[in-house]
């Protein structure tokens, strides 16, 4: 009988802990942290429950499941279980984008595993295939619909007309969003993903405080409505790519045309399209947010904890360096909120040959969209006019059609 302690008894863990309970007589439950113990007085497995962290270290325990999230006391608690010889299960992307070379060494030392599928994609089984199944190949690219969040509320608001913050709220009830759902809106969860199956991938530390990240809380409904007449949806895309020795990556809002495989993706769906330099262009969907998909991830760490699977991760790679634009030629639609319509107007003809404008001049705005252009030029442009005062604020985002 395999013995599991889970800390954490919120969305995912007591989805772990259902799992556990319907599925397997070799994996028993013994014992589960929570933070407050009233909170749980009526959970089913209230006799095994504990605010004490000391009830789990003291116990004969074989693997420890951290679902309590964010980096304090997880750290420490992942720390002392590697150290104490037991297997540890994670979701945690916070801690395995930041700490993720430091415990899987100690776990290395330790001659225990450290796994974590579920910090990226949710129920999608991403890493496990990108370092196993994907082993023969050089993966040239990543992209994808990384946040269930994020990916609702553009969803609710394109189809359902929902506002933001409506979206958002539900987006929490249903158990989606993080503690804090800023690193949701704000695209740091999906820039943590990112990192870690860039860092897979390519074999590089590919730390995400360096490269672009833009979350969706400047999306509005004019971006959406505008998203839609030029045939597309926007969409939260993590994309990364590895040329020449180079990594190119950045987390952004960016208008995907209707054809293109992410239109598709809706509510708390993620997508992650990987391309191989062997097997060509791999495509993983699912949930990637959600109490029983999420569950699943873990539990196949459970699984592979329990059948010892190798999974022979270090993270002491050396450190990426990391492009700032894109290589890619596209499209682009440019939102300014102007002080002086006339300068800036004049700005964008001088600088940009292929455009079409749309001045509005009840809310002083201009919406903007160059045709085939550079991200190093978009940005170049895009400074000059925001370090004039003729321009409150700019975004800018590129059209994407595969
Ligand atoms: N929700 C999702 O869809 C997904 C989440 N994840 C990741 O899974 C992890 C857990 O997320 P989620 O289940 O949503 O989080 P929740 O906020 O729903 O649950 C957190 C749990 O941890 C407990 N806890 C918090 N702080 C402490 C502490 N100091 N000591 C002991 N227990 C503590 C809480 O106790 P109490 O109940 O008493 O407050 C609660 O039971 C996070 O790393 C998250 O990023 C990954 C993929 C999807
Ligand atoms: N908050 C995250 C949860 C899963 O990782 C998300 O919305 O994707």
């Amino acid at each position: 009988m395999i013995s599991v302690a889970v800390l954490g008894n919120g969305v995912v863990g007591s989805g772990v802990c259902e799992l556990i309970n319907k599925n397997d007589n070799n994996i028993k439950l013994s014992k589960i942290l929570v933070k407050n113990i009233d909170k749980h007085k009526n959970d089913k497995n209230h006799n095994i429950i504990t605010d004490k962290i000391e009830d789990i270290f003291g116990k004969d325990i074989d693997i420890v499941v951290e679902l309590i999230g964010g980096i304090h006391p997880a750290y420490e608690y992942i720390k002392k279980s590697l150290n104490n010889k037991k297997h540890v299960i994670t979701a945690n992307k916070d801690l395995i984008s930041k700490y993720g070379e430091e415990l899987l060494e100690i776990a290395y030392q330790n001659n225990v595993k450290l796994y974590f599928e579920a910090s990226v994609g949710g129920g999608i089984p991403i890493i496990k295939n990108l370092k196993n199944y994907l082993a023969s190949n050089e993966i040239k690219s990543i992209k994808g619909i990384l946040n269930g969040t994020t990916n609702f509320i553009l969803t609710k608001m394109d189809k359902e007309k929902t506002s933001y913050t409506n979206a958002l709220k539900t987006a929490q009830e249903l158990g989606f969003a993080e503690a804090d759902p800023s690193s949701d809106i704000k695209g740091y969860d999906s820039a943590r993903k990112l990192s870690i199956l860039s860092t897979i991938a390519y074999e590089k530390k590919v730390n995400w405080e360096n490269f672009k990240v833009e979350g969706i809380d400047d999306i509005t409904e004019t971006d959406i409505k505008k998203a839609n007449e030029l045939g597309g949806v926007i969409k939260l895309l993590g994309i990364s790519n590895f040329e020449k020795g180079k990594i190119y990556a950045s987390v952004r809002p960016v208008i995907v045309t209707k054809d293109s495989e992410f239109a598709k993706i809706n509510n708390e769906y993620n997508s992650i399209i990987v391309e191989g330099d062997s097997v060509g262009r791999l495509t993983f969907t699912g949930k990637g947010a959600g109490k029983l998909p999420t569950a699943t991830a873990v539990y196949s760490d459970i699984v592979d904890s329990i059948q010892n699977k190798e999974n022979s991760f270090l993270f002491n790679y050396e450190k990426a360096f990391i492009e700032n634009h894109s290589s890619e030629q596209c499209d682009w639609y440019i939102k300014i909120n102007y002080k002086n319509s006339h300068k800036v107007l004049n700005e964008l003809t001088e600088h940009f040959k292929n455009i079409d404008l749309e001045v509005n001049k009840k809310t002083n705005q201009i919406l903007v969209i160059v045709k085939s252009e550079h991200e190093e030029y978009i940005n170049a442009v895009s400074n000059k006019l925001l370090q004039s005062q003729d321009v409150k604020s700019l975004n800018s985002l590129m059209i994407l059609n595969n």
